[in-house]
């Protein structure tokens, strides 16, 4: 682990959504550093709802709480985890051998019924045993897609793209809100190599980790050293993902991170967290900028791929398909 002070840097988003002119291009000039830097960056005062994240999370140890055989009632055999709940064990990051310690669920994207899409996105699954959790979770991953459009436009305009280049591109994405539950770990368990959460790069636009505090959440620098990222309360993490990284030509990294197993008292206790998945829309054809090709980066990625095509192929890699 590193000892060095390096810091994913925290920005303040009201000077994005609030702020002057100058303000904006700060914020967008300091954003654009840190996702350069680290791929990472925490964000203050964004808006969301303190109330509404507590509940979510209420719900969450609520759910995680039931039997597995109530929990495994709402798991969909041969549908990748995309909706409902993902058994312990089961997640295995792409090129590990030993799967996760964690299981969790998943809330997408509620289309409407004649939508085009509903192929793509199958209905939501809703533990009728937790009261509040449909319109609880329902309620942040709105909120979260809303922050995840904002954040979006700060980042086209650090591209040099027009504000709003996302908008019509993300606005029926395969978005997906995943509350985890990593239980307390006992006796020897990690002793074979198995972590919370193996190093990985997620595979979407961008992340957005509502975190809960518990630590364990770490990065992989540039400088080829582990950094933790503190979760403060009321920061939201924001993370480059590998879609966007293609986008832009490796531009905007998305960066290796991993929850490792922590020393007591951590170790003792559970741990929840609460990541927000924006993905673009599926039909979406993930094709180099060109703003962000030069004679020193020429395109990397010649071939284009739609984002759907993108998604398949790494869910298979990481053994949900
Ligand atoms: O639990 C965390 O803090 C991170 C989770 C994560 O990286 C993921 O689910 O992709
Ligand atoms: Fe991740």
């Amino acid at each position: 682990m590193s000892s060095s002070a390096a810091r994913v840097p925290q920005l303040d988003l009201r000077r994005f959504d609030q702020g002057s002119d100058s303000d904006r291009a700060a914020f967008v000039a300091d954003l654009g550093q840190a996702l350069r830097t680290y791929g990472f960056v925490g964000i203050r005062e964004h808006g969301l709802d303190e109330v509404l994240v507590g509940r979510a999370y209420e719900v969450l140890k609520q759910f995680f709480a039931l039997p597995t055989k109530t929990k495994m009632g709402y798991h969909v055999p041969g549908g990748g985890g995309a909706r409902g709940y993902t058994a312990f064990g089961v997640e295995t990051a792409k090129d590990a051998e030993i799967a996760d310690l964690k299981e969790f669920w998943h809330v997408g994207r509620t289309l409407p019924a004649d939508s085009e899409w509903a192929g793509m996105m199958p209905a939501n699954l809703w533990p009728s045993e937790v009261e509040g959790f449909r319109e609880v979770l329902s309620s942040l991953y709105a909120a979260l897609d809303s922050l995840g459009g904002r954040m979006l436009r700060a980042i086209a305009l650090h591209l040099g793209l027009d504000e709003d280049w996302f908008a019509d591109k993300v606005d029926h994405g395969n978005c997906v809100l995943r509350p985890i539950h990593y239980p307390a770990l006992d006796g020897a368990q990690g002793a074979d190599g198995a972590v919370r959460s193996a190093a990985h790069g997620d595979i979407n636009l961008i992340t957005l980790l509502v975190g809960s505090g518990e630590p364990g959440l770490e990065i992989f620098s540039r400088k080829g050293e582990w950094i933790p990222v503190s979760t403060i309360e009321g920061v939201v993490v924001c993370n480059v993902g590998d879609i966007l990284e293609r986008l832009t030509n490796n531009v905007l990294p998305s960066t290796l991170h991993r929850v490792v197993n922590p020393p007591e008292p951590w170790r003792s206790q559970p741990r929840y967290s609460l990541p927000f998945f924006v993905h673009p829309n599926p039909e979406f054809v993930v094709e180099t900028l060109p703003e962000c090709v030069s004679d020193d980066n020429p395109n990397r990625y010649p071939e284009p791929i739609t984002a759907d095509a993108f998604l398949l192929q790494r869910l298979r890699e990481i053994k949900l398909f």
